[in-house]
């Protein structure tokens, strides 16, 4: 068993609301992440999946193929979008990074090849924020 990660990257506005509260109890929480006119993030996204090594190709699977996925199936619906608004993946869910990373890892376990696994999502939001998912 061996793990291959692939780092994407992308751009998304959102807010942290959660609409069940008053604006106030919002901005007691999020603070200025529940600013009401949005603001961005510029993401890197590193997906890592875990597979036996092809005799045929030495490849898990071949990065180039990985990275097509992951950009077919997360990258383009969710680059320079608004999550709260535009997202199917995140219809109905606040728009953290926590959220974000499961709803990618929903989304992209659907579409590998067999004998690929996913092992982890990890979504930094900033240099400083990073989420990491393993599936449960
Ligand atoms: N557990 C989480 N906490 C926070 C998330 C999140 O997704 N999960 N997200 C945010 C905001 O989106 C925020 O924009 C993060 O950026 P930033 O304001 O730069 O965060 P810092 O805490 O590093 O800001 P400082 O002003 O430097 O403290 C917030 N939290």
């Amino acid at each position: 068993m061996i793990f291959l990660t692939r780092v994407e990257h992308f751009n998304a506005a959102h807010k942290l609301y959660n609409e069940a509260w008053s604006k106030e109890k919002n901005e007691e929480e999020f603070g200025k992440c529940a600013n009401e006119n949005w603001h961005g993030h510029n993401y890197d996204l590193h997906v890592t999946v875990k597979g036996e090594v092809s005799a045929d190709t030495g490849f898990v699977i071949n990065a180039s193929t990985l990275g097509k996925l992951i950009n077919k199936f997360v990258i383009e619906e969710i680059d320079h979008k608004n999550l709260n608004v535009d997202v199917a993946m995140m219809k109905g869910k606040l728009c953290s990074a926590e959220n974000l990373a499961i709803a990618i890892w929903q989304q992209l376990s659907l579409h590998l090849p067999p004998g690929v696994i996913l092992h982890s999502v990890k979504l930094y939001e900033t240099p400083r924020i990073f989420v990491e998912y393993f599936g449960s």
